[in-house]
């Protein structure tokens, strides 16, 4: 049932622990090795006449190994909220994280074929191999809740079929609750960061994204949003085969965002120009968002500089109110109308009144200085800059407690896809018309 394919990456299968027993003892050899990673390096350090500080056991490279490698053959929900941290606080956690950060947004195992084929059959039918043509049980893709596979209908269809890991559904809750537990251990995290917030945001979301059912609607309705536009492809969703643990649709042959790097800086700024047009549309006229845009979900084809949109799970319909205030921040900030910035970011919730002045002075100066990307003919984020400013201006808010409110959910997803095609447009080093794509919502 299996054609090679040489181009594919290939993953460690191991299989992941489905009871919830085996999850906790999982989580118990994890808290059991950082353990034994603060106790050497607490050694390590007075070996080396070095006073033990955070920084040099805690925070050790050890325990972020640690960390990841017990992450990753979670998966789930565990891998998950690491790359929701990433996602969220990645440029702005200690430079010694950004390893495991990198780590959990990419590294991942494969079930093994029995765990698979188990899958497949409770799925489906004992006789499903009738169906296809071929069924590559190589994956073409391992990612925090489900692989992918590719198939070929007998009718001819080629297609790209997610498989969820067992157990992932049952486990959200706890495994976030022991994972966070965990991570406030290592105290990994900036006081100034609300994990709680965070914690009860990303169970949510991965209860949603877990429902493969939902996700196919999802894919239908951004199909039937963008059908005949030939900035994007969606793939067809192909329902029959699908449920609640298996998603199918059309196999799309594209490349992998990462390689957009190596193209042209006219193909970068168009694909990365579509991307943007995409975040205001969804923003501003759809009101409906897919909020979970790393670069995994994006491919691209590089002779029509089309872009492939993938992974629908964390979809939502946002509320008009929180449309017309991100769109009242966005034009303040052209104008430079502190007071109009102040108001939209109180209705969003991103600033309240029990805010000190000094706090909403800092976020305030920080919209100021991000407003230059809406005001110049064409912008570089990249050579502006512009992250590591902004996170020197707010630094001192990353140690003061809880001290970024925690919005609402709409608020917070619209914030996270925002903050993820900056990240991407950051690290393709392109040059945006933003000023013009925005005043086309005016
Ligand atoms: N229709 C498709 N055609 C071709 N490749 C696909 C398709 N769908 C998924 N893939 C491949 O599988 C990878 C993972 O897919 P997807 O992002 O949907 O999975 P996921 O489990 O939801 O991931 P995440 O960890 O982001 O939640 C993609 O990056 C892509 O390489």
């Amino acid at each position: 049932m299996s054609e090679p394919d040489d181009e594919k990456p290939r993953y460690h299968e191991k299989a992941v622990p489905s009871s919830r027993f085996s999850r906790v003892a999982k989580l118990g050899s994890l808290a059991g090795s950082l353990t034994g990673n603060i106790i050497k390096n607490t050694v390590g350090a007075a070996v080396k006449a070095q006073k033990p500080t955070v920084k040099n056991t805690l925070l050790h490279l050890d325990n972020a190994k640690s960390v990841t490698k017990h992450l990753s053959q979670m998966r789930g929900a565990a891998m998950k909220l690491g790359q929701m941290l990433s996602m969220d606080a990645g440029e702005i956690l200690p430079a010694e994280w950004e390893p495991i950060l990198a780590m959990l947004r990419e590294k991942a195992h494969c079930m093994p074929k029995q765990q698979l084929l188990d899958m497949l059959q409770s799925n489906w039918t004992a006789n499903w191999q009738e169906h296809f043509d071929y069924f590559d049980f190589e994956p073409i893709a391992a990612a925090s809740i489900g692989q992918v596979h590719k198939a070929r209908l007998k009718t001819g269809e080629e297609l790209a079929i997610k498989v969820q890991y067992p157990g992932v559904a049952n486990s959200i809750d706890s495994d976030l609750e022991n994972v966070a537990g965990l991570l406030k251990l290592t105290r990994l995290i900036p006081k100034g960061i609300d994990i709680d917030s965070i914690l009860q945001q990303a169970k949510q979301q991965l209860k949603q994204e877990a429902d493969y059912l939902s996700e196919l609607e999802f894919l239908s309705t951004f199909k039937a949003l963008l059908a005949d536009d030939p900035r994007f492809i969606v793939p067809t969703p192909y329902s029959p085969l699908s449920t609640t643990e298996i998603l199918c649709m059309e196999f799309i042959d594209a490349r992998p965002m990462a390689e957009l790097a190596y193209e042209t800086k006219n193909t970068k700024n168009t694909v990365m120009t579509h991307l943007f047009e995409l975040l205001f549309e969804e923003m501003f006229h759809f009101k409906f968002v897919q909020s979970d845009p790393n670069f995994a979900n994006f491919l691209f084809n590089p002779d029509t500089r089309q872009v492939v949109l993938l992974d629908f799970g964390a979809c939502r319909t946002i509320r008009d109110s929180v449309s017309d205030d991100y769109k009242n921040v966005a034009f303040a900030m052209q104008k430079q109308d502190e007071a109009q910035i102040l108001s939209s970011l109180l209705k969003l919730g991103l600033l309240n009144e029990n805010n000190s002045e000094e706090m909403k002075s800092t976020v305030i100066k920080a919209c100021l200085t991000a407003s230059e990307s809406v005001q110049c003919e064409s912008y570089n984020f990249k050579q502006a800059q512009i992250i590591s400013r902004l996170q020197a201006q707010t630094k001192s808010l990353m140690n003061k407690e809880n001290a970024i409110a925690a919005p609402d959910f709409d608020v917070a997803l619209v914030n996270r896809k925002v903050a993820g095609i900056v990240l991407l447009a950051n690290k393709l080093d392109v040059d945006i018309k933003l000023k013009e794509l925005l005043n086309e919502h005016a």
